[in-house]
């Protein structure tokens, strides 16, 4: 194990079986659909790589990538779109791909803002759920696993850039982030 891991929340095993009844429920609940996955760089860019091969059903992908998080543990609130979608997504069937859910102030911004460029539908997925940090109102569609309020990082979730590779998701020891 990586020497500034606390604790291995999930395995690579359990993530795999997790994303099979994810992918299930999203094939069945988007058949006939004109499904687009939009991916929230760049932290999802793991799970959504792998989630797209559980899906069954014809769907397209594009990508936007925001930042609230910078170098820091804590959403400084403000979030910035760092590159937006390629295409319209007028009458599309969206489906958000994120990684992790916390305060919620990410997806509070991009339900607004993409709702503004009226979708077929709307709807969300993410892998990781904090709920006792929101501080926004949230509807979650689809969900992997509820998690402690404690500092996350592997399988495309970083601390200060770092740990995206981790195959794992796994809790981050404190003094690598209290010291700073
Ligand atoms: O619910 P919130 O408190 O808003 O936090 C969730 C967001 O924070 C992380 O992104 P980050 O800004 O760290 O960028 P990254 O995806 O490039 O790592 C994560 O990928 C989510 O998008
Ligand atoms: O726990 C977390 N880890 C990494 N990035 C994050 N962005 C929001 N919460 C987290």
């Amino acid at each position: 194990m990586e020497k500034n891991i606390r604790e291995i929340l999930f395995t690579e095993e359990q993530i795999e079986k997790k994303l099979e009844e994810l992918g299930a429920k999203i094939t069945a609940d988007y058949q006939g659909k004109n499904l687009l996955l939009i991916g929230v760089l760049k932290g999802a860019n793991v799970f959504m790589s792998d989630l797209m091969r559980k899906i069954q059903i014809p769907l397209s992908i594009d990508f936007i990538a925001v930042s609230s998080y910078g170098l820091s543990t804590e959403s400084s609130g403000v979030v910035k779109i760092i590159k937006d979608l390629d295409h319209s997504i007028e009458g599309k069937d969206v489906l958000i791909v994120e990684d992790i859910i916390d305060t919620g102030l990410t997806l509070d911004y991009l339900y607004h803002n993409l709702l503004s460029r009226k979708p077929g539908s709307f709807k969300i997925c993410t892998l990781l759920d904090k709920p006792e940090r929101r501080k926004a109102d949230i509807k979650v569609d689809y969900k992997g696993f509820d998690i402690p309020d404690e500092f996350i990082v592997g399988y495309g979730i970083d601390y200060a850039e770092q740990y995206r590779n981790l195959p794992y998701i796994a809790i981050l020891k404190k003094e690598v982030y209290e010291k700073q």
